[in-house]
């Protein structure tokens, strides 16, 4: 069996700011796109077979033609996204096939440096049966709940929260299923499950994956595409 990937890489980046949506802002002279796709293809026990990219409306012949010479024989479709993230996974989802498909994996854009063995950590973890996975890291500032006004109503223990990242990995039936309930506000897909009642599993991050959010975090992608390329 093989797997399908989504990227969801619509997205404007409003907190990094800049005229040109965040997929497509460079690190290392390639698109943060670019280097998620190629990510995506070396994790090879993954067996990518379908590959959908949720992009701004408009831009989607460009960016077919940017992707193709990265995916080999991996079939790949480009979809306009929606307003929210939540509704660019869910256009791009129905364009994966059902046949043959034993694990969707959805993959922010904006998380372009996963290591190969993360993403393998979540397909291995699916294959052996989980209907849910998400990569995790440990939380290293302590957490505070916080009301209305900014008062703190709680602290919560910290051994008990870790950080989520992408890939995150589904059996598709599930995935279908949760996009399909209608739940609103969901900032992954992993929450989309639980609302249905899904058991998801967590499996070892990496700090690698971290997701290009404010102007630092290019800096912080420099540096380690810089680090990589010296190895
Ligand atoms: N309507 C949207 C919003 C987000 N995304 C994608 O979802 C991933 C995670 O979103 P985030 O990092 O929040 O990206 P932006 O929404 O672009 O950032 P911001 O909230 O700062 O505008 C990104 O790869 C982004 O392109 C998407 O496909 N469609
Ligand atoms: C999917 C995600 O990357 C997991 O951490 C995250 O929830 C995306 O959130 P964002 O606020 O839309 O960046």
């Amino acid at each position: 069996m093989s797997t399908a990937a989504i990227i969801p890489a619509a997205g404007l980046g409003l907190r990094l700011g800049g005229e040109t949506p965040k997929a497509f802002r460079e690190v290392g002279g390639d698109a943060l796109l670019v280097h998620a796709v190629r990510g995506l293809k070396a994790a090879s026990a993954a067996d990518l077979v379908c590959l959908v990219v949720a992009v701004p409306p408009g831009t989607e012949e460009t960016v077919t033609k940017e992707l193709t010479p990265y995916v080999g024989d991996t079939r790949l479709l480009v979809v306009a996204g929606g307003a929210e993230r939540s509704d660019s996974v869910r256009t791009a989802l129905e364009l994966v096939p059902v046949e043959g498909i034993d694990c969707i994996l959805v993959h922010d854009a904006a998380r372009a440096f996963v290591p190969v063995d993360a993403i393998e950590r979540v397909v291995a973890a699916v294959r052996a049966g989980a209907k849910a996975v998400v990569p995790a890291v440990a939380v290293t500032d302590t957490i505070k709940q916080v009301g209305p006004t900014g008062e703190v109503v709680a602290t919560p223990d910290r051994s008990t929260l870790v950080a989520v990242q992408t890939p995150q990995g589904f059996a598709p039936d599930v995935l279908r299923r949760a996009h399909a309930a209608g739940v609103v506000g969901a900032t992954d897909d992993a929450m989309l499950c639980e609302a249905l009642g899904v058991t998801v599993l967590t499996v070892e991050g990496s700090p690698d994956a971290f997701k290009v959010t404010r102007p630092q975090d290019l800096l912080l992608a420099e540096a380690l595409l810089a680090e990589r390329r010296l190895v």
